[in-house]
């Protein structure tokens, strides 16, 4: 059965989002789904004629490899609408105009997407219209809470669509599969058998003419609050009956309220760091202070760290180190699980003093297990061996995992208006004590690993 028609609006059409990541998402989606019905309409307040617009969903498209057949009718069918959604009267003409259902997807800064939104309070929308909206869900929990009050107002929540693209990666939905489809796995999850968990982010990436927006958000906001988190709540939340949307979010808001800073203390628990100049993959990277747009008194953190517990039966003492930075040396992107030891190793084998550990690479995809055994030589000398699986490459781009699941109506790969609170409640003590200047901004030269002595859990 082919789906319904439905009309993507996607409000900021002509940004870097929509280029780089939404079309050739949807393009992926496209290419695997290519009887799907999507008539795309974009908006944006530059004038662009319907011709320039079709050029440019066409070579997202190609881009992402979409071939010819399933490409042609929605690259011929797309229409391009002038529209400064902050003018009520453009916004209506716009909505008027629009062959319902509709996803309106917001594209646009958050300052833009909030207001926007006021404003859809007093057009309305078509019954059975979806937001989908990007991150960040406000500026704090205040302002969080505040958005989702103002979203209810426009939607039911249940087509309310906040996007996360880490949902969308099919290495980090294989924390599903990998805990919960085998016998091995799930019976050793827990504080009994896990001494430590490591959910790292590490970027060779640096500002990329960012700074706009990665000068108010920082390294914390960015990827901790958001992506790394979310990560964490898959990786430790108890066992869903099915993959519904609503049994799994709200088993991830379950293990979200939680979470907390390492014995409650946000200023010991986190640090922050800033690159300098430094060399990078054979360029030169400029200190992020001296970046065209950066504000360096704002302190702004290029790399972060926050240390958090679980307060439940299942976590408790587990310490959960959470990592992201830009322009590090290494690319490291991975979640590593550090085993506690064996209770007795038989006397008269020469032990390793290694924790076995599973490493789940994210990008590109392996799960590595390193254990303990006898394996060359001497057979009474233990060594640790790895045992490795690569992981595919993915169906689609995350984008289109996300958009597909948005155009179906099904809020599974999205975050609950709950979780975008939990995620602010998490970090804002840690804010507050970055903001009162109670934890130094270390340095670090673009292209070292950071600073000395990161990753240690505090006592
Ligand atoms: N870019 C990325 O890699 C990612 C972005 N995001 C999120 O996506 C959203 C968009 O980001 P991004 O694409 O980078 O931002 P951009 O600034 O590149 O794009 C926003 C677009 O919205 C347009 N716009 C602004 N105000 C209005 C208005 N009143 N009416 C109509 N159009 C308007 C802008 O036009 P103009 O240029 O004239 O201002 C611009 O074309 C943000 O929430 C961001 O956090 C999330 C993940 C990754
Ligand atoms: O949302 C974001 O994610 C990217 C990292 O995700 P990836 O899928 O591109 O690896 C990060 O670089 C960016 O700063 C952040 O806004």
């Amino acid at each position: 059965m082919p789906h319904a028609p439905t009309t993507l609006v996607i409000l900021g059409a002509s940004g870097d989002l929509t280029r780089r990541l939404l079309l050739p998402g949807l393009g992926t989606l496209l290419s695997v789904e290519p009887e799907r019905a999507v008539r795309v309409v974009g908006a944006d307040r530059v004038e662009l004629s319907d011709e320039d617009w079709s050029t440019r969903v066409g070579e997202a498209f190609a881009e992402a490899e979409l071939d010819e057949a399933a490409a042609g009718p929605v690259v011929e069918e797309t229409r391009y609408v002038r529209t400064d959604a902050l003018d009520e009267g453009q916004l209506r003409a716009l909505l008027d105009q629009v062959e319902a259902p509709l996803v309106l997807y917001f594209a646009l800064p958050p300052s833009v997407t909030v207001q926007v939104c006021a404003l859809l309070e007093r057009i309305g929308v078509p019954r059975g219209t979806r937001l989908a909206l990007e991150k960040p869900f406000g500026n704090d929990l205040d302002t969080a809470r505040e958005l989702n009050r103002q979203l209810l107002r426009v939607v039911p929540e249940d087509d309310i669509f906040r996007i996360d693209h880490f949902l969308g990666v099919n290495t980090i939905l294989n924390l599903v599969g990998l805990r919960f489809a085998n016998r091995l796995l799930q019976p050793i999850w827990s504080r009994d058998h896990i001494e430590k968990v490591e959910i790292l982010y590490d970027e060779t990436l640096a500002l990329e003419g960012r700074a706009g927006y990665y000068d108010g958000a920082g390294a914390l906001m960015d990827m901790l609050q958001s992506h790394l988190l979310q990560i964490l709540a898959f990786f430790a939340m108890e066992a869903p009956a099915t993959m519904d949307a609503k049994e799994v979010r709200s088993l991830k808001a379950q293990v979200l309220r939680a979470v907390h800073p390492w014995r409650h203390d946000p200023v010991a628990s986190s640090r922050r760091a800033r690159y300098t100049a430094g060399t990078l993959e054979g360029r030169e990277v400029p200190d992020y202070a001296a970046e065209e747009g950066v504000d360096p008194s704002r302190g702004t953190e290029t790399l972060a760290e926050l240390v958090v517990q679980l307060d439940n039966a299942r976590w408790a003492d587990v310490p959960f180190v959470l990592r992201s930075g830009k322009a590090l040396g290494q690319a490291r992107k991975e979640v590593v699980v550090t085993f506690r030891p064996p209770a007795h190793v038989p006397t008269g084998l020469q032990d390793t003093d290694a924790n076995d550990r599973l490493v789940l690479e994210l990008k590109p995809g392996a799960v590595v297990l390193d254990l303990s055994m006898n394996a060359e030589g001497d057979p009474f000398v233990l060594e640790q061996k790895e045992l490795q699986a690569q992981l595919g490459k993915a169906r689609m781009l995350p984008y289109g995992e996300i958009l597909g699941a948005i155009l179906d109506g099904d809020p599974l790969l999205t975050i609950r208006g709950d979780e975008a609170e939990e995620l602010w409640r998490i970090v804002e003590p840690v804010l507050e004590a970055w903001r009162d200047g109670k934890v130094e901004l270390e340095e670090y030269a673009a292209g070292s690993d950071g600073p000395e002595g990161w990753g240690t859990v505090p006592g």
